[in-house]
């Protein structure tokens, strides 16, 4: 299965921030999107999460050659701040959000053993929402997605808001969740990219490109990353 990008175009007034972007996506890994401030992540995710009107393009998920336009439900976004309500507690709501979707959905835990499966302490799931820290709420975000299970997870720079060790149980949970899944996630932290994904790809002037698998373990990754994406003139730099 592979999530395409189809030559997505997208304008703001005179800015044209993506330009006929086009790749494809595939199940069981985890791609990194690197670009600069406002090259475009952000207005990408929003146009494959469907969020977005784009002015051009398409974006499909694709089964062994027979392509269908991807369904609002096949996409999961962790926003980088998250909006959740803060008047219940996590428990509450995640108990909530699994009642009102008993009938739709296939649980494979309880809701203690979704909160287990994040780690999130006994003493914190029965907390306010409202006094979650932004790392907390992430973690709120990707348990519902452990619940709805969709195929694409996006994740607008996830791994930023957490501590280390939090950060370190993410970047297994990830790891652990992409045979099931395509997981595309934007950072600005290089070393991260390098840790965590499968592939690594560039928004850059608008347009979407590999950075070769060879890369990414090497030593000259770092420098022809910084050099890719130097010569981006639209950014918000
Ligand atoms: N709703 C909007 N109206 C007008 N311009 C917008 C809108 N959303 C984004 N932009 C502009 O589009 C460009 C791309 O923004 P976007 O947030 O997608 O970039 P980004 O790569 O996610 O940036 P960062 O790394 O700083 O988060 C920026 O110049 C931004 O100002």
């Amino acid at each position: 299965m592979r999530l395409i990008a189809e030559r997505i175009s997208k304008q703001f007034n005179e800015k044209q921030v993506l330009k006929e972007a086009s790749f494809a996506f595939e199940k069981g890994k985890i791609y990194g999107l690197l670009g600069r401030n406002g090259a475009g992540k952000t207005t990408l995710f929003n146009c494959l999460s469907g969020e977005l009107a784009m002015d051009s393009g398409k974006v499909l998920l694709d089964d062994d050659g027979v392509s269908v336009e991807a369904k609002e439900e096949d996409i999961g976004y962790v926003y980088s701040l998250p909006l959740l309500p803060e008047f219940l507690t996590g428990y509450e709501f995640i108990k909530f959000f699994m009642e009102v979707n008993e009938d739709k959905l296939e649980m494979d835990h309880n809701i203690d053993g979704y909160f287990d499966r994040m780690r999130i302490s006994q003493e914190d799931r029965h907390r306010l929402i409202k006094g979650y820290s932004h790392g907390m709420k992430n973690k709120i975000q990707m348990l519902l997605f452990l619940i709805t299970k969709p195929l694409v997870i996006l994740l607008d720079e996830p791994l930023t808001s957490f501590d280390v060790i939090v950060a370190l149980e993410m970047k297994n949970m990830l790891k652990e969740m992409k045979k099931d899944h395509i997981l595309i996630f934007s950072t600005h932290i290089l070393q991260l990219a390098s840790d965590l994904c499968d592939e690594l790809v560039i928004l850059n002037k608008g347009e979407l490109s590999a950075v070769p698998a060879e890369l990414l373990k090497s030593a000259e990754f770092e420098s022809t990353v910084i050099d890719l994406l130097k010569d981006d003139h639209h950014v918000d730099a």
